[in-house]
C-alpha cells in the first residue's frame, strides 16, 4: 500500500456532547488518520459512538478536546463554505428533495462552487454527468428522487457528494436497509471511487461481511478499547475483531470472517471431512444440534462422522456400528434421537 496524503488526522480527540456546562464524553483520546485513496469502514456495536465520531469529523458538532486537522489545518478554522468544498457528507435519513429530479439534486452538490443561485457552467454540467455515470444512475437522471428505490437514492446522494469534489467523504450507514445486491454495489462503488478518484472515504456500517472484503482499513470503535485502526487483515489476524462485541455468546469466526453464536455443544463427535467446505457446513449442522466437533484420534471415546460429499455421510457410534446417510436431513434425524 502506497503512503498517500493524510486528509484528516486526529490526535487525542475527545468526542461527546455539551449541554450548558454539562459535558458527556463518549470517547476520549482518540487517535486516527484517513488517507487519500483509501476506503475505511467504521465498525462498532449500537451506541458505540460511530455517528458521534462521524458528526465530529464533519464539524457538525465540535470535538470536546484534542487536535483535529483537515489537510493540515485545524478543522475549527474552516469556514462553512471551505468545509463544504472539502467534506462531502452522506447521511441515511431520506432526502426531503423528492420534488427534484435526480439530475437537479446531484447538481445541488455544485453549490459550494457556484453559490446558491449560481448557474451551472459547462464544466459543472460535465461533472454532474460524470458523477451520474460513476455511480451507475445516469439512466434515471430525469426521474424524480421520490420515485427511486432506497439503493438508487443512496447512489444519488453519493453522486451529489462526488460533484462537491471533496477530498473527504463521510457516510453514515450508507448500506442500511439495502438488499445484499445493493449493499455489495454500494460498497464496491465506494471502494472504486476511493481508489480511482483518490478520495478518502470513511463510512460507518453494521455490514461487517462487506466491510471485511472491501475496506482498505478498519476503525473498530468500542466503549472498552476506544478506537483501534489498521489495515483490515492486520486487525483480523491480530484477533481484534473479538473485541468488537465482547459477549460470551458471540465469537468471531476467523476463517470465514463472520460472527457466530458460541458453540455450547454438550455432546462430542469426531469429524473427518473431505475438504474445508464440507467441514465448515457439517460443523455448522452439528453445532446447531448440540455437538462439539473433535479432531480425529485413535481413541474411540465418541461417535465419529466421516463426510465425503453431501450424499455420502458415514456415522459410526461408540459400539462401532455404522450407518450411511445420503443427506443432512437423514443424518440429523438420526442423531437427534441419540
Ligand atoms: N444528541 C445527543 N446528546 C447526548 N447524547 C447523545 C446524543 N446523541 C447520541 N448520544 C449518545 O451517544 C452515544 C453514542 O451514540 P451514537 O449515535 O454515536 O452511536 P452509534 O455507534 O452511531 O450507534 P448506532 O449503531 O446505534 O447508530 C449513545 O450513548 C447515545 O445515547
Amino acid at each position: 500500500m502506497k503512503q498517500t496524503e493524510i486528509v484528516i488526522e486526529g490526535k487525542d480527540v475527545s468526542i461527546g456532547y455539551r449541554q450548558g456546562k454539562q459535558e458527556q464524553t463518549i470517547h476520549s483520546r482518540l487517535n486516527f488518520q484517513l488517507r487519500q485513496g483509501e476506503l475505511t469502514c467504521l465498525l462498532g456495536a449500537n451506541g458505540a459512538g460511530k455517528s458521534t465520531l462521524l458528526r465530529t469529523l464533519a464539524a457538525a458538532q465540535p470535538a470536546l478536546s484534542g487536535h483535529l486537522h483537515l489537510l493540515g489545518k485545524p478543522l475549527s478554522e474552516y469556514s462553512e463554505r471551505e468545509r463544504s468544498r472539502t467534506i462531502g457528507v452522506v447521511l441515511t435519513d431520506k432526502t426531503q428533495a423528492g420534488g427534484l429530479t435526480v439530475y437537479e439534486l446531484v447538481a445541488l452538490g455544485r453549490q459550494p462552487h457556484t453559490g446558491f443561485f449560481g448557474r451551472l457552467r459547462q464544466e459543472d454540467k460535465e461533472l454532474v454527468h460524470h458523477a451520474l455515470h460513476a455511480v451507475g444512475i445516469a439512466h434515471k437522471a430525469q426521474c424524480y428522487t421520490a420515485e427511486l428505490s432506497d439503493g438508487e437514492r443512496q447512489k444519488v446522494m453519493i453522486a451529489k457528494a462526488l460533484v462537491q469534489e471533496c477530498p473527504l467523504i463521510l457516510l453514515d450507514e450508507p448500506t442500511a436497509f439495502l438488499d445484499v445486491v445493493s449493499r455489495i454495489e454500494i460498497m464496491t462503488l465506494l471502494h472504486r471511487l476511493a481508489s480511482e478518484e483518490k478520495k478518502a472515504i470513511l463510512l460507518s456500517t453494521h455490514d461487517i461481511e462487506q466491510a471485511l472484503v472491501l475496506s482498505d482499513r478498519l476503525w473498530l470503535l468500542t466503549r472498552e478499547e476506544g478506537l483501534q485502526c489498521g489495515v483490515t487483515e492486520d486487525l483480523i489476524l491480530h484477533n481484534r475483531m473479538d473485541s468488537l462485541f465482547p459477549h460470551e455468546d458471540i465469537r468471531f469466526d476467523l476463517m470465514h470472517g463472520i460472527y457466530s453464536p458460541t458453540v455450547k455443544g454438550e455432546k462430542r463427535i469426531y469429524l473427518k471431512a473431505e475438504n474445508e467446505t464440507l467441514r465448515h457446513w457439517t460443523e455448522n449442522a452439528l453445532n446447531r444440534n448440540g455437538y462439539l466437533c473433535m479432531p480425529q484420534t485413535e481413541e474411540k471415546a465418541f461417535p465419529a462422522l466421516e463426510i465425503h460429499s453431501p450424499y455420502d455421510i458415514k456415522y459410526t457410534d461408540v459400539n462401532h456400528i455404522t450407518c450411511q446417510f445420503q443427506s443432512f436431513e437423514e443424518l440429523l434425524k438420526e442423531i437427534a434421537c441419540r
